[in-house]
């Protein structure tokens, strides 16, 4: 699953640039037994001429007629395995093998890519003829797709029995074919599997419509007469009339289906990725930006805190990154990318999901000092235990690569998420932005509708479990899919355990922090300076 991390794509690129010399070289090999190919064929056709001047006598002559089977034998071997000595299986495996570097992509990978391409259709709601045009928003990009492209789209889409999809590429394949002057797609092949789409949507009429023309294209098609009399068959059953069947043909009327459709936090969280959902005034007026100065080392340097939401609290740590660091910790994980898991909430075990498709590495602290700096910056960020956090899990999200809504905590029902942990439950998250996509790849907030687009070097930050220790669901949140651009992002996910100190139990669910390293006993960072009161009153007076 190429598909699922740009990582790999960049890597495919580097592999591509190797193939020109691979092939040269397989071509220099092939040249040199071609050469001596020549040489036996010309040694052979120098004995041939003589055993044409002598004639019969090297037949009826028994010994002659042993020598000659015999030579004929070995001659023979020689020439087939020349023959067959090509040497292309070696250097087409050199590329295709898992080994060389990268793997090289398949046709699962293709339609893996398809298939994103159309949750990003969906998602931005982008018109087909403009993506096919190689455009998305004001970008026009240097590519545009030819009707064969369309109808591979449409395959994909057809494989999963997402007939919406189908007869939206389908009909984006056939406009193509009519344009092109040497037709890339079959237009037989078309109009079989749009009618078949349609007819799934229960426009039969119009499928027997597509049929015809499929029929009347190509009278010795193998189905065609066969499935004009399904389709007339199934019209019958309805109780259309043989006169009426080919009469007020139902135009195409392709609608997302209800499942979809009828699904509010899909539509909420298509919505959220679009950015638009308004957020109101009134609660954009209550949030503001702070300096986090309430531990020693942070009177030097503060954090700068910018409060993104109330109820849950969210913040963006500002500048908490830095580029080198950034480039350092991509590289460590490049080389572990693998498709990313999810506990299963039954066996508690990890397993791949669709619903989030990324590739991700976890990091330990000891792999590079750049990745204890960071854990050790958690700490001064969030104030919270890293002891007992997980490793540093970074992921890197391909083509429409995305994380559908859902909590980092475990839910009660889910008691078995982190149990071979045994540090409790995901008290808080921390998610580093290492990149800045152009378009999409937001982290939004499906329950109280919050859109946050990333932005480089910094961190967001959100507490998942009330201070009295239930899980929050108004975190439910998830990873837009990544439109135009890369997105890498780093997770820390924080447990309970080792926070009893750091971060109090609160007894009801309404015990909140106002700000993040708020222990209800210091002014809040609006009105004062951030000093922790267990500084001692004279620290802001001695820097
Ligand atoms: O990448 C994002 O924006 C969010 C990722 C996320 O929610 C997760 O990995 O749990
Ligand atoms: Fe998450």
């Amino acid at each position: 699953d190429l598909f699922t991390s740009i990582a790999d794509m960049q890597q495919l690129l580097e592999t591509e640039r190797n193939i020109p010399k691979l092939l040269d070289k397989y071509i220099h090999e092939e040249e040199e037994r071609l050469v001596q190919l020549k040489k036996l064929s010309e040694e052979y056709s120098k004995k041939n001429e003589q055993s044409i001047a002598n004639g019969m006598n090297d037949i009826v002559n028994p010994i002659n007629a042993f020598l000659l089977i015999k030579r004929k034998i070995f001659d023979w071997k020689e020439i087939e395995s020349k023959m067959n000595a090509n040497k292309a299986g070696i250097h087409v495996s050199s590329i295709t093998d898992d080994n060389y570097g990268v793997r090289y992509p398949t046709a699962d990978d293709l339609s893996g890519a398809a298939i994103g391409l159309l949750r990003l259709q969906d998602t931005y709601r982008l018109d087909t003829k403009d993506l096919a045009d190689g455009k998305i928003y004001q970008d026009q990009g240097n590519y545009t797709f030819s009707a064969k492209d369309c109808f591979e789209i449409a395959r994909a889409a057809y494989n999963e029995h997402d007939f919406y999809h189908t007869v939206m590429w389908m009909e984006e394949a056939k406009r193509r074919m009519d344009d092109e002057e040497e037709p890339t797609a079959d237009m037989e092949d078309i109009l079989e599997y749009l009618a078949f789409a349609l007819y799934k949507q229960n426009n039969l009429k119009h499928a027997l419509k597509l049929t015809d023309e499929l029929y009347k294209m190509n009278p010795a098609h193998p189905r065609a007469k066969g499935n004009i009399k399904w389709y007339e068959d199934l019209l019958e059953q309805e109780g259309v009339r043989r006169s009426e069947m080919r009469k007020s043909i139902p135009p195409i009327q392709n609608r997302r289906p209800d499942s979809v459709l009828g699904n509010t936090e899909r539509t909420m969280y298509e919505a959220l990725c679009r950015n638009e959902v308004p957020v109101s005034q009134k609660d954009i007026s209550k949030l503001y930006c702070y300096y986090k100065r309430d531990r020693p080392f942070l009177i030097y340097a503060p954090i700068k805190v910018e409060i993104k939401r109330f109820n849950p609290l969210a913040v963006l740590f500002k500048d908490v990154i830095s580029d080198e660091e950034v480039a350092t910790i991509q590289e460590l994980a490049k080389p572990k990318l693998a498709r990313a898991t999810v506990h299963d909430s039954v066996t508690g075990k990890l397993v791949t999901a669709t619903y989030r498709i990324s590739k991700s590495a976890w990091l330990k602290a000891w792999e590079h000092e750049v990745v204890e700096r960071v854990n050790k910056r958690i700490d001064l960020m969030t104030n919270l235990e890293m002891e007992t956090a997980e490793e540093l899990q970074i992921a890197n999200y391909g083509i429409g690569g995305h994380y559908d809504p859902h909590f980092d905590h475990a839910k009660k029902e889910e008691s078995k998420s982190f149990e071979s942990l045994g540090t409790g439950n995901r008290i808080a998250t921390v998610l580093f932005y290492m990149s800045q996509p152009s378009h999409g790849g937001g982290t939004v907030f499906t329950e109280v509708k919050s859109t946050v687009l990333p932005t480089k070097n910094d961190a967001l930050f959100w507490y998942n479990l009330y201070k009295q220790g239930d899980g929050n669901p108004d975190t439910r949140h998830a990873a837009c899919p990544v439109l135009v651009g890369i997105k890498w992002v780093s997770n820390k996910w924080i447990h309970e355990k080792g926070n009893e100190f750091r971060r109090p139990c609160g007894l009801k669910s309404s015990d909140k922090e106002r700000f993040v390293g708020d222990l209800g006993i210091g002014p809040e960072p609006r009105d004062a300076p951030n000093l922790s009161p267990n500084l001692g009153k004279d620290v802001w007076e001695t820097i």
